[in-house]
């Protein structure tokens, strides 16, 4: 039985689409607020969830980008009474699987589930094959947009499509590369990485096709260039978007035709490779700046693989930590090392801009830092990412605390009296702010030992003021523990 979750106000929608649902062995959940609704997707797991438009304390389709967030990214199908373009457009683009208007047929809500939930279970036997057929190498991980990655490896190892490997620096695409040419038909052979970004200018030709000797001064000798290295394996273009224009014009006939000549010569070469190129720069754009063109960009991506950077795989940090710890302490010749749970917090609350090289770099300077401790503490780690899980854990207590204030008080500090005398006659500012403030600590404190009942870790915590001081206030005041 699936997931399935209702979020209606209307009692008759609710009953006819719970009807629906039991005639296809499906027994829904039901939600009548967005409130409730937002909560049971956040606290629960669905697969399938039938969201109405109107709802008393919100718009459905506003909320449709957090419940598609959700941990376990539901479908979801749209139910309105009031059906607009604009509206449809909005849901289908925020990923809704269906917009359906009020009243439906019961063919048309089982139609939508059993396709939904079709569509649902292949997805995750998609997800869950590449760890069973892919050879994954050292490719850490298992969040959803890496697992989607690799699904993409696992297409590239059914064909000899070029592929292009897009993301930010430190993301993996070198990684990538070498494991889509692992599990590939050409896995026996020659790796070749050409990095198109160190490539010297005037030999650009010679390193990539190779010269016959007497070529220039110094071609001493006949010699083969990468691309036929690369022959029967895999040819790596790192940095592709370095690449000089005029080269980009040999390349593009080396892929149509898969010969060229080596500089000097004047017989042509075969090499048959597969091709996977990576780049950090927007090729497209590239390509509207006349950097880049268009018809090799077109060979190049047959098959895209886009990499994310690590700030949206948060889940990932834990398992790349442990290996990563793991690894280093081995290269270092230090015994594994564990580490305090604040540790992964600060790195996990870190954007990580250089991404996983970033990571790597860092858990190494974490691990110098104290070579002796077996265990990890955040300020072993570099100064940005403390700073940054500082200055964020502040954030949110200052948050909780404004909160907490507000709320606890409020009701009080409307009813304050002050002495009738305190501004007439008129008096000095500090005077009358220190009259004013040690009223409202008095009301604060009352109020502070009853929501801790008189327990001052709590205050403490409550409060936001150390424990020695919520004493002393105590005392000023004359306030017992138990008001
Ligand atoms: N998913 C991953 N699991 C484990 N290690 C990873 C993963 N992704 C990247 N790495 C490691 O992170 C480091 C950087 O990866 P890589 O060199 O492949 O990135 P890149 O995207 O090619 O970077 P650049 O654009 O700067 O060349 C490498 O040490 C690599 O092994």
């Amino acid at each position: 039985m699936a997931g399935i979750l209702i979020i209606d106000d209307e009692p008759q929608i609710r009953e006819l689409l719970i009807k629906h649902l039991n005639e296809l062995d499906q027994m829904p959940m039901v939600a009548e607020t967005l409130a409730d609704g937002l909560e049971m997707v956040a606290s629960g797991t669905f697969d399938l969830i039938f969201l109405d438009v109107n709802l008393p304390d919100g718009n459905g389709i506003e909320a449709l980008p957090l419940i598609k967030n959700s941990r376990s990214e539901p479908e979801v199908i749209i139910i309105t009474g009031e059906g607009d373009e604009q509206g449809a457009k909005m849901a289908i683009d925020s990923g809704a699987w269906d917009y359906i208007l009020k009243p439906f047929s019961g063919y048309e809500i089982k139609l939508q589930v059993k396709r939904s939930l079709d569509f649902r279970a292949s997805k995750k036997a998609l997800n869950s094959s590449p760890e069973k057929i892919l050879n994954r190498s050292s490719i850490i991980g298992s969040s959803p947009k890496l697992l989607s990655r690799l699904n993409m490896v696992a297409q590239c190892a059914k064909s000899d499509a070029n592929v292009l490997i897009t993301g930010q620096t430190g993301t993996g695409k070198e990684l990538f590369a070498k494991v889509v040419h692992m599990n590939s038909r050409q896995e026996k052979n020659n790796f070749v990485v050409v990095d198109c970004a160190s490539l010297p200018e005037q030999l650009v030709e010679s390193v990539l096709f190779g010269h016959v000797k007497g070529a220039y001064t110094g071609a001493d000798s006949n010699q083969d260039g990468l691309v036929k290295k690369a022959d029967g394996g895999t040819l790596f273009l790192d940095e592709i978007g370095e690449l000089p224009l005029s080269i980009q014009k040999k390349f593009l006939r080396i892929l149509q035709e898969r010969r060229f000549k080596p500089v000097g010569g004047t017989n042509e070469v075969v090499s048959h490779f597969r091709l996977v190129s990576a780049t950090n720069r927007n090729l497209e754009e590239m390509v509207r700046e006349n950097q880049f063109r268009s018809d090799l960009l077109f060979r190049l991506r047959t098959i895209h693989i886009d990499l994310p950077p690590l700030k949206e795989c948060k889940e990932d940090i834990k398992d790349l930590t442990l290996h990563y710890i793991y690894t280093l302490c081995n290269h270092h010749g230090f015994e594994n090392k564990g580490f305090v749970s604040e540790f992964l917090k600060a790195l996990e609350s870190y954007d990580w801009p250089g991404n996983i090289r970033e990571l790597i770099s860092s858990l190494e300077k974490a691990i110098l830092a104290d070579p002796v401790s077996p265990i990890l503490y955040p300020n072993c780690l570099p100064n940005p990412i403390r700073i940054h899980y500082i200055q964020s854990s502040m954030n949110k207590t200052r948050a909780g605390c404004d909160f907490k204030r507000v709320s606890q008080t409020s009701d009080k500090f409307q009813s304050i009296d002050l002495p009738d005398n305190l501004l007439d006659p008129i008096k000095p500012l500090k005077q009358v702010k220190d009259v004013a403030i040690s009223i409202i600590e008095k009301i604060y404190l009352e109020k502070l030992m009853q929501s801790s009942n008189g327990d001052l870790d709590k205050a403490g915590t409550l409060s936001c003021i150390s424990k020695s001081r919520i004493y002393s206030l105590l005392k000023k005041y004359n306030i017992s523990r138990s008001v």
